[in-house]
């Protein structure tokens, strides 16, 4: 049994005519520790995947299992650091992580819990700032913030959604490592959404693109076989590495022009005219 697994799930916005289907038959299986990288090109449906498999949304068909069962709702065991921060503006940084940690451990003491808060606050390099409102931070720091909340919430998966987008190349590198110990050191099982393939390759077992939609899909997997812990600087001279990237780049090169190809194309619509408007306009 695979540890999260998705059958055949579509999900379409709207109705009837106004419907689109964004993704389409997405199969995926996850086993227990391992850390799964999708790319992706903008809009093509990387959060609604990370919210049907966080539940906050449903499959409009096809099933998606965690641990064997159907989810149905949010769950503390699947944490998600989003792409946009939605920090509370008027607790503190401390106080929007304590609220999470509050949640997820609501029998541990209030001085355990506000050990827990200080070491992720610290982790993600905002000690100084614990007491400071989420208006008075940069877009950077509240995504650390936010990768914090997750964080600390010590999630069996952790689900990423495009997380580090935001940040300088320093403290991108810095946070790719520090979920890259917590995920080996507390043996997690990790699924990062992504538009940086170097990103995916740093930090994933298996790279998997998913095909830019409407009726988006996933395409064929790319195993990343390059030992652990993985050197940063030493990457572009190591030769799976750049055979790899390579063939990402080259497979998404071929279907980002694919798809320019038929929307470059030109359709002559038939004359829809009705007859009782003809000379009107
Ligand atoms: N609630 C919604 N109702 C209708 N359409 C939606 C809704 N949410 C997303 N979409 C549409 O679904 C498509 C995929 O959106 P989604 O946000 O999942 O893509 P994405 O790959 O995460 O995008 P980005 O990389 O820009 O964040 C888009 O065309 C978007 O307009």
């Amino acid at each position: 049994m695979a540890y999260l697994e998705l059958k055949n799930v579509c999900k379409t916005y709207g109705q009837g005519t106004a419907s689109t289907e964004v993704l389409s038959d997405i199969n995926l299986k996850i086993e227990e520790g391992e850390f799964v990288a999708i790319v992706g090109f903008t809009g093509s449906g990387k959060t609604t995947l990370v919210n049907l498999i966080n539940g906050l949304l449903k499959p409009t068909s096809g099933e998606i299992l965690f641990k064997g069962k159907p989810v149905v709702d949010t769950s503390h065991e699947r944490g998600v650091i989003f792409q946009n921060y939605s920090l509370l503006p008027w607790l503190t940084v401390g106080q929007n992580v304590a609220m999470a940690v509050k949640e997820a451990f609501p029998t541990e003491s209030k001085t355990e819990r506000s050990k827990r808060v200080s070491n992720y606050v610290e982790m993600v390099g905002l000690g100084p700032a614990i007491n400071k409102r989420p208006k008075e931070l940069s877009g950077g720091m509240r995504q650390r913030v936010s990768v914090a909340r997750a964080l600390a919430m010590k999630p069996e998966m952790i689900i990423m959604d495009e997380p580090l987008g935001a940040l300088d190349a320093l403290t991108r590198g810095n946070l790719q490592d520090e979920i890259l110990n917590i995920w080996s050191k507390d043996k997690r099982t990790a699924l990062l959404i992504t538009n940086d393939v170097d990103e995916g390759i740093y930090m994933a077992d298996r790279i998997i693109p998913l095909k830019p939609g409407p009726r988006a899909t996933l395409g064929p997997e790319f195993k990343i076989d390059i030992e652990r812990p993985r050197d940063k600087t030493a990457l572009n001279d190591n030769a799976n590495f750049m055979k790899t990237r390579n063939a990402i780049i080259a497979y998404l090169m071929d279907i980002g022009n694919k798809r320019k190809s038929v929307s470059n194309a030109i359709y002559t619509l038939p004359d829809l005219t009705p007859k009782n408007f003809v000379g009107q306009f």
